[in-house]
Parts: structure tokens; C-alpha cells; sequence
């Protein structure tokens, strides 16, 4: 076959992007095919819409308090249209990154349409069939529309929808409360709005649950209502929306947001044809994300797995290496970070307490450290929250962190859980005081507590002085 490019990009989001850049960036002749619109779930509908609104939430959930630290600030207004505006701002500020021309000048060729695999190395779009012996599919994932009874006859939002809406929220009633769920939650109610988060299993159940009450508890205290309970059925119309639950409890709001999950992108564009396997939710593909057809690769949200905008970065590149160099290259999540940006955040890294006692029964240890302890949350006036470490013998098999900025806490442990640093090089390390930081270095010198002030160092200290006192 006479190949048009060396490797063919079906998606233009993070991952698409990232695996297509890559791949041009060491000469490859590469083509990407974006469908809608590029950068994907994150730039448009997902990570930078939603962190825009978070960030107005703050500021009005700061003006709320209005006398502290003898400072006195005037009771929050909130203008929608305004919020939307720092929206669009903010994705406006950030899509160059994205671009066609930004991925043009790094030597794609990009491709604006709908493709379709029509063969193992063929792809058609806009008109014309390209043939490459590497396919990469990263067609990313959309909102899951539960079986609820009534769905279909309510308007609903999803996060495909919900940050060009006209007007705030009266009453936003939210099923499911997982990540989008909180992040959402907690938001609208800062702006105004009524919130009720509908969840019939642990709230953000991924995450420690001690990392998690903190932050129920915060947005109990803001006025998020929880209810506890399955939505079974839905009826109603614009501006008058009721959820029963499978527990006989009965929702009414202005507004319903779906926030139960995703739903890999795996149909419509020829994969079925070709035979590729699924497997979980979405494309089957093994640690060098290939999948059951020879040269065509899943990467990102459209296989089964993570789905979070740095672990489709990540695998973009891996997948660009591969191909690149012709090496096997695979893809490694023990140190894999995510973080929930409510307030106070929630961050983990690597195993939470519960992974780990799955995995290695109670042979395992926890320190736990206080913010109420840490200098500078305390001169902050925001001491809400813990850091908790879980480790085997010395080694860091995961951190969970629930309190502000936690997520920003994360990247020393990506090291330490590697093994390219260790407890004892973050334990005795300089931290800049004051700052939340020096939380990580206690955290991590309490691995090495006993060790450094147990019976064999006191004992040598003992001998030193000893010796001194005889020589002086
Ligand atoms: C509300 C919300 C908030 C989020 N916040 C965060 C966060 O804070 N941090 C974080 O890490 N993650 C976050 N995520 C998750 C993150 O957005 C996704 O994991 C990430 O965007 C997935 O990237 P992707 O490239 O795999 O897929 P996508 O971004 O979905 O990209 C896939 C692209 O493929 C295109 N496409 C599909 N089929 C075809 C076809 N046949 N032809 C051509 N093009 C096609 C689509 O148009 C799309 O542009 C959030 C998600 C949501 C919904
Ligand atoms: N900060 C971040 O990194 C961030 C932020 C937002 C989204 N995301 C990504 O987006 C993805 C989707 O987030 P999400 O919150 O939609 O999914 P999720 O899987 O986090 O949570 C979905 C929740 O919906 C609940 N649910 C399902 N059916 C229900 C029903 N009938 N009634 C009530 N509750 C029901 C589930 O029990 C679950 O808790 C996640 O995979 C996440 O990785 C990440």
C-alpha cells in the first residue's frame, strides 16, 4: 500500500493532540482529524470551563465572609452573565494552545471532519481516504444519559450544556455525586444557587473517605443538601424539575444536571467494522495501548481506564514514543495523581489507604499529618484538612490529601512512589517557611521518626558526647 502519512490522528483533545504533536515533532509525517471542535472535552466542556467557574464560586464564597481578619469586604453580587463572560475568557485565553495553526506550525496536518476507519491503516474524512501502518484513535468520551425513567421527556443538562446556560439556577439538582457532581455542587450553591446532590453510594467514592468527609462536611456547612438514593424516574418541564428516588424520596428543582459518568467514544467511525475488541468502558488495549488490530492504537478517554486530561497527555506521548522510535513503550499508573478542585481539595496520589490494604493486608503503615499543625494554614485561617501517607516498610505507596491547594502537594510523591526520590531525601529536605509544602516534609520524616531517633542513633550519639566530654 502506498502510505499517504506515517501515522493518522483520529481526535484532536488532549490526547489526540499530544500523540500527534509528538509524533510531528521527530518528522513524522502526521495527519489529525478533529471532528468538532479541537482541544477536545477539556478545553471546551470540561477541566477549563468548570476550574473558570470554581474560580468565581471562591471569590463569592470569600465576599460571603464578610468581616475577617479585620478586613471587612462588601456582600457578593452575582451577575451570571458575567460568570459566563470569565467562562468563555478563559477558554478564549487558552485555545491557541490547541489550535490548527499551533499544530500545523509543529507539522501536522490537520484535518477538520468526521473520520472513519475504512480499513486497518485506511481513514477517510472531508472527501479524502488516507493510509498510514499507524492509526491512533483518541475519539475521547461523552456524558452517560442514565435509564431513568422520564429522561428523555425533561430537559436536562449535562456538562455539554451547562456552562452556556441563560441564567443561574434557582434549584440545580445534580444526580450523581462523583467528581463533576461535587465540583459543580459546591459552585452553583457559592453563586446563589440552590443545590441538591442525589448519590446512592459513597460521595466521590474513588477517594479516601476520610478525604472525603472533610469536604462533605465543608459543603454541608455552605448548604449543599445530600440525599442518599438512586434517581429512578424524572418528570416535569423547563423550569420545574422532579427526581423520585429508589429510596421514596422526591427532588424538585429548577434545573437537573446529569453527572453519573462517561461513555467511551467507540462507535460511529468504523471500529466496529474492523473488529477492535471493547472491553470495561470502551476500547480494550494492553499497557503499550494497542488494541486487538495490529497498528491501531486507544489512547485516552475512549478506552477502558482513567479518564483525566494528564493521563491522556501522558499516553498520547507514550504512544508517540512507541511510534517513534519503534520500541515498546508502556504506560505505568502506580503513581498516578488525580485532585478534585472543591474546597478544600481533594488530591491522591497512588493508593489510598483502601487500595493499599486490598493489596498488602494491614502490612502496611500510616502517618497522618494536621493542617491545624502546618505554620502557614494557620496564619492563613484555613487549617481544614490532612494529608495522610500509606507506606510499606519506608516506600510511599500513596498519598491522600484533602485541604487547600492539596492538589498543588501531589508532585514530590510522584517521585517518591517511583522510587527516583526517597522518604528520607523529602523528610531532611528544605522547605521554604511558611508554607503548606513543609506538610509533605513531616509527613515524610514521620517514616523515618523511629529509625532516626531509635535505640542505635541515640546509642552513637551517647559514644559521641561521651568521647567529647573525655578529649575536651
Ligand atoms: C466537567 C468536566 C471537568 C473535568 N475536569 C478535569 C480536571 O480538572 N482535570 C482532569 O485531569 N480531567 C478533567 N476532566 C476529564 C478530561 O476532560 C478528559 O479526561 C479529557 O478531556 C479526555 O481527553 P481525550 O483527548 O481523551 O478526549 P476528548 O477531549 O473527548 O477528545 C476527543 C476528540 O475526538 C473528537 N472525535 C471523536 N470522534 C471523532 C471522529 N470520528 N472524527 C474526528 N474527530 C472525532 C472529538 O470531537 C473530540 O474533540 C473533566 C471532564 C469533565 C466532563
Ligand atoms: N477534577 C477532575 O480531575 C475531574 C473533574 C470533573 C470530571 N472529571 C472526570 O470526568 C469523569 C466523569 O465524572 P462524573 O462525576 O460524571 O463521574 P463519576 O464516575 O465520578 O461519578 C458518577 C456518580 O454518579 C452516580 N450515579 C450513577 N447513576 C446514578 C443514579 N441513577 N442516581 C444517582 N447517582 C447515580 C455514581 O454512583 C457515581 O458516584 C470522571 O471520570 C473524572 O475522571 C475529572
Amino acid at each position: 500500500m502506498k502510505f499517504t502519512h506515517d501515522v493518522i490522528v483520529i481526535g484532536g483533545g488532549a490526547a489526540g493532540l499530544t500523540a500527534a504533536g509528538g509524533c510531528a515533532l521527530f518528522g513524522l509525517k502526521v495527519a489529525l482529524i478533529e471532528g468538532h471542535k479541537m482541544g477536545g472535552e477539556c478545553l471546551n466542556n470540561g477541566c477549563v470551563p468548570s476550574k473558570a467557574l470554581i474560580t468565581a464560586a471562591k471569590r463569592a464564597a470569600e465576599a460571603r465572609e464578610e468581616k475577617r481578619f479585620g478586613v471587612t469586604l462588601a456582600a457578593p453580587q452575582v451577575d451570571w452573565t458575567g460568570v459566563r463572560g470569565h467562562i468563555r475568557d478563559a477558554i478564549a485565553g487558552i485555545e491557541h494552545h490547541d489550535s490548527v495553526e499551533t499544530f500545523e506550525e509543529m507539522g501536522c496536518e490537520v484535518l477538520l471532519g468526521h473520520a472513519r476507519m475504512t480499513g486497518r491503516q485506511s481513514v477517510e474524512v472531508a472527501g479524502r481516504t488516507l493510509h498510514a501502518p499507524r492509526i491512533v484513535i483518541a475519539t475521547g468520551s461523552e456524558p452517560v444519559v442514565p435509564p431513568i425513567e422520564g429522561i428523555h421527556d425533561v430537559p436536562y443538562l449535562t456538562n455539554e450544556n451547562l456552562f452556556e446556560i441563560d441564567e443561574l439556577p434557582g434549584h440545580l439538582v445534580i444526580i450523581g455525586g462523583g467528581v463533576i457532581g461535587m465540583e459543580m455542587a459546591q459552585s452553583f450553591r457559592r453563586l446563589g444557587s440552590e443545590v441538591t446532590v442525589i448519590e446512592p453510594h459513597d460521595l466521590m467514592g474513588r477517594d479516601d473517605p476520610e478525604s472525603v468527609a472533610v469536604v462533605v462536611d465543608t459543603m454541608k456547612g455552605e448548604g449543599v443538601r445530600f440525599v442518599h438514593g438512586a434517581a429512578k424516574k424524572v418528570e416535569g418541564e423547563a423550569g420545574q424539575v422532579t427526581v423520585h428516588t429508589d429510596g421514596g424520596e422526591t427532588v424538585s428543582g429548577t434545573h437537573l444536571l446529569l453527572a453519573v459518568g462517561r461513555r467511551a467514544r467507540v462507535r460511529g467511525f468504523g471500529a466496529e467494522d474492523l473488529g477492535i475488541a471493547l472491553g470495561g468502558n470502551g476500547f480494550r488495549v494492553d499497557a503499550r495501548r494497542r488494541t486487538s488490530v495490529k497498528g491501531i492504537y486507544a489512547i485516552g478517554d475512549c478506552r477502558a481506564g482513567p479518564r483525566l486530561t494528564h493521563v491522556s497527555g501522558y499516553e498520547g506521548s507514550n504512544v508517540a514514543l512507541e511510534i517513534v522510535t519503534g520500541l515498546p513503550t508502556k504506560v505505568d499508573y502506580k503513581a498516578l495523581p488525580w485532585c478534585t478542585y472543591t474546597e478544600p481539595e481533594v488530591a491522591q496520589i497512588g493508593m489510598t489507604e483502601a487500595d493499599a490494604r486490598k493489596a498488602h493486608g494491614d502490612n502496611i503503615t500510616v502517618v497522618r499529618e494536621e493542617f491545624s499543625e502546618n505554620e502557614r494554614a494557620v496564619a492563613e485561617g484555613y487549617t481544614r484538612g490532612h494529608m495522610k501517607m500509606v507506606l510499606k516498610g519506608k516506600k510511599v505507596l500513596g498519598v491522600s490529601i484533602v485541604g487547600r491547594n492539596a492538589g498543588e502537594l501531589l508532585l514530590p510523591f510522584t517521585q517518591s512512589i517511583t522510587g527516583k526520590s526517597s522518604t528520607f531525601a523529602l523528610g531532611s529536605a528544605i522547605i521554604a517557611y511558611p508554607t503548606r509544602s513543609e506538610i509533605s516534609k513531616a509527613s515524610a520524616f514521620s517514616a523515618w521518626e523511629q529509625t532516626v531517633f531509635g535505640g542505635l542513633p541515640k546509642k552513637y550519639a551517647a559514644l559521641v558526647a561521651r568521647l567529647r566530654r573525655a578529649l575536651s
